[in-house]
């Protein structure tokens, strides 16, 4: 059986939650309606108990007996009247259990102390008790054990009280006994099947909100898993600029648009000088640090609406949208004076970084590799020329 179960199970005798915790926490949940509904129940059950000194007096007249029942409904009205107000600010059900089982044995005191004032009327009384034990169970909201312990109180000394005081003979105490019985069996079982019953639709909720969060977790993780994949798959590793299928999907879309909008777009092919030089020199990984720093010089030398991507090895793409050639230019030869002037470990203090760069400028009839070809055509141009240099006109 799974720990959820465990925690789920409710007791056959009790019908509450066998984890005390799960208890708890039900209670807690169920506090604000048990506090309303207990009011309620309250405030009607005195109006109910008030009502029969009518029948008192209608019985006993002015008699010492009306007064002491009349002392005695009053203080039971008011008691259950006091609790109920209590009830309404301070009642939490889980801590306070014991301030919601007060009214009902003060009632059960109360309706046994009728039966000695008032012994010629007993008939009416089992009724009235049958009625009250049917209240205790289900109307005043309560554990199933405190409703039953109350029951089971009030039936008892009810039963001896009208032996004792109303002269009921041991086969009439039988059948009152048995209709009480009765009456306990009914409203016991009821109760009981509605606290399963609540308890475990709270159980089901719970279930389901916990299904609810790790679902949502589950969600959080896989868009985050997704946001990982996707930077993976459009970052080169190394330098953190565009990776080629990135660079290529965004410039084919930035080339598409400047071709609607009649704008100019320029592409720049740069690699960088003697590279296998650098790393023969200070080593791979020495050769690594030095292409992201000149990534992010290129980066850094180009407008926000640019893009970079690396094209592979030492070499790197550039696209422009909205640059006329002749800025073009410009922009290139301010990238390559940046590269020139790159701040480098003492280490590297012989070394004089140097990019040659190939400038394409895109015609109508161009299409993205038509563009890359020509840029690449220029960079073979200036690095035959000498390196170091940009080439933009054929
Ligand atoms: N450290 C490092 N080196 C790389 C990387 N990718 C390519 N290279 C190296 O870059 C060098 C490129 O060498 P070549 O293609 O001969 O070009 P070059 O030495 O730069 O000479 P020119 O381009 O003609 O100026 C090779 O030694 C490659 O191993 C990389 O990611 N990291």
């Amino acid at each position: 059986m799974s720990q959820q179960q465990e925690q789920n199970d409710i007791h056959w005798l009790t019908g509450q939650f066998c984890d005390r915790q799960k208890e708890l926490n039900y209670r807690y949940f169920i506090a604000p309606n048990v506090r309303s509904d207990a009011r309620l129940a309250l405030i009607l059950a005195s109006a109910i108990f008030a009502m029969f000194g009518i029948t008192d007096y209608n019985l006993l007249g002015l008699t010492q007996e009306y007064y002491l029942l009349l002392t005695m409904r009053i203080t039971v009205v008011s008691s259950c009247l006091a609790i109920a107000f209590i009830i309404g600010k301070t009642g939490g059900y889980a801590k306070k259990a014991w301030l919601h089982a007060l009214p009902l044995w003060i009632f059960a005191i109360g309706i046994i102390l009728i039966v000695p004032l008032r012994p010629e009327s007993i008939g009416t009384q089992v009724t009235a008790i049958v009625v009250a034990l049917i209240a205790f169970y289900l109307l005043i909201p309560n554990l199933l054990t405190v409703a039953a312990l109350a029951s089971a109180f009030v039936s008892i000394t009810f039963l001896a009280a009208a032996m004792m005081y109303a002269g009921v003979s041991a086969e009439g105490a039988v059948r009152i006994g048995l209709l009480i019985a009765m009456a306990n069996i009914v409203g016991y079982s009821s109760l009981r099947r509605l606290e399963r019953l609540q308890r475990k639709q709270y159980a089901l909720l719970n279930e389901e909100r916990d299904q609810n969060r790790n679902l949502l977790q589950e969600i959080k993780h896989r868009k985050s898993l997704e946001a990982q994949l996707r930077m993976v798959a459009e970052r080169d590793t190394l330098t953190g600029v565009d990776s080629r299928s990135h660079f290529m999907k965004r410039a084919e879309a930035l080339l598409q648009r400047s071709r609607l909008e009649g704008a100019s777009f320029c592409l720049f092919m740069i690699d960088v000088d003697h590279f296998k030089k650098i790393n023969d020199t200070w080593g791979h990984t020495r050769g690594d640090v030095i292409l992201t720093k000149i990534a992010a010089v290129c980066q850094q030398s180009l407008r926000p609406t640019d893009i970079i991507g690396r094209f592979g090895g030492e070499e790197f793409v550039v696209g422009l949208p909205h640059t006329s050639p002749a800025d073009a230019t410009v922009v290139a030869e301010r990238l390559k004076h940046n590269v020139e002037a790159l701040s480098l470990d003492n280490e590297f203090k012989d070394l004089q970084l140097s990019v040659t760069i190939g400038v394409a400028v895109a015609t109508p009839e161009d299409d993205l590799d038509a563009l890359i070809t020509r840029a690449d055509n220029r960079l073979y141009e200036g690095k035959r020329d000498g390196r170091n240099r940009v080439v933009s006109s054929s």
